[in-house]
């Protein structure tokens, strides 16, 4: 049975996206079997590894809102090892149209369950809310990762995600575990990103990831060209250290249950 994974923080724009597409695009170079799940409307992880948003007649959406067999809409993507399940700005409906569905909380576990042992790990990438959405990723998920943006007010914000966490566990998913917490986006010029990394060490210990994801003008392009950073620009630094986050990431262990 694969590990699945979601890389969530209902703030927009600390690395959710860029790092669940170069993880999973690094856990496959490494020749694992991966699985990418988008679960956000705006639908970049989808992009991100090639796939083309307005090809796509079926998404997540119909998964979650009809009950399509998640295999129906499970792609490849333009990485070897590396499927993907798209998101398309249909999904903007959905966190309204559960609201009075049946077990509304627990569809995507449901929906992932046939494809478990397929892949080695399934990565969800989650929407900036924590909502219907992000729920259905923490219930589906053995572990969640937690990307902090290096910046003021890095821990703003983090005491609702961490009671939204709870919450699951006690609800939803007791087994769900904090994977680890991801320092992204450093600007090691700056004085701030050492303090940062120091105060969210302070706070999660060694729930910190090793591996901290520079700000590198490379990571910023791939998207627009449809690529992770391993094809793009195998020789930046981004590309290096999200190798390395892999590798911590195959070590914390790929089979929780
Ligand atoms: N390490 C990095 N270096 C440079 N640019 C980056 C880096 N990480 C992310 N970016 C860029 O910053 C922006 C936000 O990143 P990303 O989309 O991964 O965040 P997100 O948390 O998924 O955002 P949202 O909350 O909107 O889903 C994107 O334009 C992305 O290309
Ligand atoms: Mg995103």
């Amino acid at each position: 049975m694969g590990k699945i994974l979601s890389i969530a923080n209902q703030k927009g724009g600390v690395g959710k996206t860029t790092s669940s597409v170069n993880l999973s695009a690094c856990l496959a170079q490494l020749g694992k079997k991966v699985l990418l799940v988008d679960t956000d409307p705006q639908g970049n992880a989808t992009s991100g590894v090639g796939v083309n948003k307005a090809d796509m007649d079926q998404c997540i959406y119909n998964v979650l809102v009809e009950d399509l067999p998640a295999e129906e809409v499970c792609v490849s993507s333009s990485v070897n090892n590396l499927d993907i399940i798209p998101a398309t700005i249909q999904l903007a409906g959905a966190e309204i149209e559960l609201v009075p569905t049946i077990s509304r909380e627990i569809r995507l576990k449901k929906a992932l369950e046939s494809l478990k042992d397929d892949y080695d790990f399934i990565i969800i990438d989650c929407p900036p809310s924590l909502g219907l959405l992000t729920i259905n990723a923490l219930t589906a998920s053995d572990t969640v990762m937690i990307p902090v943006q290096c910046e003021y007010y890095a821990l703003e914000g983090l005491s609702q995600l961490l009671n939204s966490i709870r919450l699951v566990q006690k609800h939803l998913n007791k087994d769900l575990m904090i994977e680890g917490v991801l320092l992204t986006m450093l600007d090691a010029r700056t004085n701030l990103g050492i303090q940062v990394i120091e105060e969210v060490k302070k706070y999660f210990q060694d729930k910190v990831y090793q591996s901290i994801i520079p700000r590198n003008i490379r990571l910023g392009e791939a998207p627009s060209h449809g690529q992770p950073i391993i094809t793009y620009d195998p020789k930046s630094r981004g590309a290096e250290v999200y190798l390395e986050l892999a590798k911590e990431v195959m070590a914390n262990g790929e089979r929780v249950r």
